[in-house]
């Protein structure tokens, strides 16, 4: 199978400072990819070589076949791009912006048209289509930005931080919508918000100092925490030292902490080796005659990966 996406060895190097330092990657079609890495990482440069919108030091991005550089008409026909930012052209209005990037992507009289408002209602554009975009509030200037990606339906979108700026109900609408598109598409994302990798992407990976440190699905990196499995549990009435040590020394158990908000308190239970504990905590409880209040078992934390995985770099 031929992937939608091939990154070979992309180096991009900003005078002395080495933005990106030899990352490959591929994607297939119904996955999406969302790159996490602190500021400064690499996240941006690399999508925008990936798009073929900078040259890069070294490597090679392959989009859909067409490497973005020999071929860049054939690999743009098949790729929608969100840069960082606002859209350019801040005096256009959405509408004439909309129908600017029709004609730039070929489409011409009604078919143009119909294009534009598609993609208008798909990004809930419509109040604002006659308005200048540097008039827009910051929210709408992005979902000008991602209708513009989208206006030609390609097979692949890089989307660089497509939710910054929108508001908690926008950020639900694009990630729908993104999620929406996937099954045909290969895209990537960058973001900072690690519950919008559970969200919409299949892959994450980390980067940092312009190299990528993981690459996994969203479980396969909460399985990296010290919370995986992890069981979390509130007794009906105060937990005694008896029940800490009798947790602590159950089999598979490696630590007891407490956690939890302070008007409800409880301790968790961390496994050894993602051992499953559920069972041995809930009979604990009982035979220390403590009526649970609460039990869950912890998927694991990707904000304390993230921060294990970026840290161990510096
Ligand atoms: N045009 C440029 N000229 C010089 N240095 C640059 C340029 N573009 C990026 N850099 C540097 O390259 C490094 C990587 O930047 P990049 O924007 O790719 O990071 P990022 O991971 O996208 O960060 P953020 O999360 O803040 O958007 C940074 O040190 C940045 O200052």
């Amino acid at each position: 199978m031929t992937h939608l996406i091939e990154i070979h060895g992309l180096v991009k190097n900003f005078g002395p400072i080495e933005a990106v330092k030899g990352i490959s990657f591929t994607v297939d079609r119904g996955e999406v990819l969302g790159f996490l890495g602190p500021n400064g990482a690499g996240k941006s440069t690399t999508m925008k070589m990936a798009a073929g919108f900078l040259a890069p030091s070294a490597g090679r991005a392959i989009i859909c076949g067409h490497d973005v550089e020999k071929e860049p008409l054939a690999a743009k026909r098949k790729l929608g791009y969100l840069p960082e930012g606002a859209p350019a052209y801040p005096d256009m209005t959405t509408a004439g912006f909309l129908s600017f990037i029709a004609q730039v992507r070929g489409y011409r009289g009604a078919e143009a048209r119909r294009r534009v408002a598609e993609a208008a209602e798909r990004l809930e554009l419509g109040g604002v289509m006659y308005q200048p975009i540097e008039t827009l509030s910051k929210g709408f200037k992005r979902r000008v930005g991602l209708a513009q990606a989208l206006l030609h339906d390609p097979e692949v979108l890089i989307l660089d931080e497509p939710t910054d700026g929108l508001d908690p109900n926008q950020k639900h609408q694009v990630r729908e919508l993104i999620h929406g598109m996937a099954r045909d598409k290969a895209i990537i994302i960058s973001t900072h918000i690690l519950e919008e990798v559970d969200a919409v992407c299949t892959r994450a990976m980390v980067i940092a100092h312009g190299t990528v440190l993981a690459d996994g699905t969203p479980g396969e990196l909460e399985a990296r925490s010290r919370y995986h499995n992890a069981v979390f549990v509130r007794g009906a009435a105060p937990f005694g030292d008896g029940i800490v040590g009798a947790l602590a020394a159950l089999p598979g158990v490696a630590a007891v902490e407490p956690g939890g908000r302070s008007d409800a308190a409880g301790l968790y239970v961390l496994a050894q080796n993602g051992a499953d504990l559920l069972p041995a905590v809930r009979e604990a409880m009982a035979e220390h005659g403590i009526p649970v209040a609460e039990l869950r078992l912890e998927r694991g934390r990707l904000d304390g990966v993230f921060r294990d995985i970026t840290a161990a770099k510096n």
